[in-house]
């Protein structure tokens, strides 16, 4: 038998040890889901270039709703409408990060770093959180995006209108992504159109764009059950990421307030997300044939 004081040290290193590791995983949790204001954001540090960071485990999504554990997470969301977890994917420079940004500073930001892991914001409006992952659009990150999925209740996918050559690409991934999750609520931002603007003649060129923000303000999707898509498309336009303004990041948080409920309330209609997927989907499609059409924009 061991004498008494060995029991001791043993207790006490013990305890240290569990108040350590209980310290790290409250600083973790603050960090990566700051409370209080208005908002709370995480970002990466500046990387040096080709240096990665660790993408967030899939558990802090999930455990972050209040969702009762013995429900399945479909049934656990439908039960809490207070709260949203939207996943930002899209290729490498379309302007996830600038997005955030925006919303979590109200102030745009000349330029951005390449996104080498995630960012996190949380945003609090009239007693409603909406948690917004942006994941790297790299293509070394893009092998982790379906992994997402699961935790999310919308998936907000921004495109580089101007980027013509690899529209393709960000549509084969969207596919990849609603293949794996058909039933997932769609946003799709197409962003940088002053880019396509400038390099189109006047009205002709802007007769072609999807919907401006302004459409979808009118709209007051919140309303009326399937006028987002309606109006919109799904298609959301915002202009550019950096000059979002006011009406701009409302209207982006109406849509992400509002939509999903539509969507994932109707799950098991047959008529119901699929059909409505499908229709964004579509939307998606034309914008691209749009793009392909305005010959213009290769010289942009
Ligand atoms: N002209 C224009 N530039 C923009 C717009 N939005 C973002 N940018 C710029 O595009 C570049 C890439 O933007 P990011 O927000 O870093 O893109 P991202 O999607 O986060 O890219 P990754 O993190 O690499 O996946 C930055 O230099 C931004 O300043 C826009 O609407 N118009
Ligand atoms: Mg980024």
């Amino acid at each position: 038998m061991a004498p008494p004081g060995a029991f001791g040290h043993l207790s006490l290193a013990l305890g240290a040890a569990v108040a350590a590791l209980g310290s790290i995983l409250i600083i973790a949790w603050r960090t990566y889901f700051p409370g209080g204001g208005r908002c709370g954001a995480r970002w990466e540090p500046p990387l040096a270039a080709g240096q990665n960071a660790a993408l967030p485990l899939a558990g802090p999504c999930i455990s972050h709703s209040a969702a009762p554990t013995n429900s399945s997470p479909l049934l656990s969301w439908q039960l809490d409408f207070s709260m949203r977890q939207v996943l930002v994917l899209g290729l490498e420079g379309a302007g996830k990060s600038s997005v955030l940004h925006y919303i979590s500073s109200e102030a745009a930001k000349d330029r951005t770093a390449p996104t080498q892991g995630f960012n996190s914001v949380q945003v609090y409006a009239d007693g409603f959180q909406i948690d917004l992952l942006e994941l790297g659009g790299s293509q070394n990150l893009r092998f982790y995006w379906n992994q997402y999925l699961s935790q999310a209740h919308v998936l907000v996918f921004v495109v580089d209108s101007a980027d013509r050559p690899h529209l393709p690409t960000a549509r084969q991934e969207l596919h990849w992504l609603l293949a794996e999750d058909p039933r997932l609520p769609l946003v799709i931002l197409a962003n940088k159109q002053v880019r396509i603007s400038r390099c189109l003649a006047g009205s002709q060129g802007r007769a072609h764009l999807p919907s401006p923000v302004s459409r979808c303000l009118r709209a007051r999707c919140c309303n009326h059950s399937l006028c987002v898509e309606e109006a919109t498309g799904g298609l959301v336009s915002l202009p550019h990421a950096q000059e979002m303004g006011a009406e701009g990041e409302r209207c982006f948080l109406e849509l992400i307030r509002c939509f999903p409920k539509l969507s994932r309330a109707d799950a098991e209609e047959p008529q119901g997300p699929p059909a409505l997927v499908q229709r964004y989907f579509n939307a998606f499609r034309v914008g691209i044939a749009e793009g392909h059409r305005q010959e213009t924009l290769g010289r942009c």
